[in-house]
């Protein structure tokens, strides 16, 4: 499996504000490079904060990228994964749509009518990890499944969980230009945070995308 964080952060290193609503940091022709980035994935990954969050589809937008997949003999849309411990994904959230295939990571903890609520909305249950979703079983999981280029768009618990475990191959960040602070506003990795044994990362692009610029690294071994 391949695990490719990407995400847009402000020039502070934030992902959103304070008050965790969607903040549109990165434009169009980022949004563009990040479609691709999409289309060119077997799944889309995210966490339950960003689901509650942003109530996002994470679908490809573009046509022609569609298109694409499907001569290619690849489903319309990546699948979408959710760790989501304890079920908490709303039945009417728009990644449980027929757009797209979605894996929902949930812990043991998961109440049983949550689970089922979900399942009945077509969503696939990888249970894994006893009170928080155990990210090395669940990936061992989806890639037993067939997923094997696994884009990762947040939020920064997440991210933050599969730099310490381990699972992430590659990082790609659109900086833009804007300070939004805030102690508590979500940044591109929050989690408990290192303090030693940090990730270590080799620059291999930088890039202008409209006003930011896209900086993407490898992930040291
Ligand atoms: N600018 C950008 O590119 C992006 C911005 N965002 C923003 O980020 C914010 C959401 O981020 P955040 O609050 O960090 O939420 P996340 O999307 O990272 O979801 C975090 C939740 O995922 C669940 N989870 C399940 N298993 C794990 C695990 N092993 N490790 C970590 N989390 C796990 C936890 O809930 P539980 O314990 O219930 O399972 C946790 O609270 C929103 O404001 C959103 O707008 C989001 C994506 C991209
Ligand atoms: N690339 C990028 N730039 C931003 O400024 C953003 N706020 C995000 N957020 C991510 O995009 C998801 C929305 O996806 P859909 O348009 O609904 O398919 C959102 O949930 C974040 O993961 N990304």
């Amino acid at each position: 499996m391949h695990v490719v964080v990407n995400a847009a952060m402000s020039a502070d290193g934030k992902l959103s504000t304070r008050e965790r609503t969607q903040l549109a940091i990165s434009g169009e022709p980022d949004f563009e490079r990040v479609d691709r980035l999409r289309a060119e994935s077997d799944a889309v990954a995210v966490g339950v904060g960003t689901v509650l969050a942003d109530d996002p589809s994470l679908t490809v937008k573009s046509s022609s990228l569609r298109a694409n997949r499907v001569d290619a003999g690849r489903a319309v849309n990546p699948a979408r994964i959710v760790a989501d411990s304890r079920a908490r994904t709303p039945a009417d959230a728009i990644v449980l749509d027929d757009a797209a295939e979605t894996y929902v990571l949930v812990s043991e903890a998961a109440p049983v009518e949550r689970r089922s609520a979900l399942a009945e909305r077509g969503a696939t249950l990888v249970t894994a990890g006893e009170e928080r979703v155990d990210l090395l079983r669940a990936f061992a999981t989806l890639q037993d499944e067939g997923l094997e280029a696994v884009m990762v768009e947040g939020g920064g618990e997440l991210i933050f969980s599969l730099f310490d475990t381990g699972l992430v191959d590659e990082l790609s960040v659109f900086v833009g230009p804007q300070i939004v602070g805030g102690r508590e506003a979500p940044t591109l990795a929050d989690g408990e945070g290192f303090v030693e044994a940090f990730p270590t990362l080799s620059l291999s692009d930088v890039e202008q995308v409209g006003d930011g610029v896209v900086l993407t690294w490898t992930v040291d071994r």
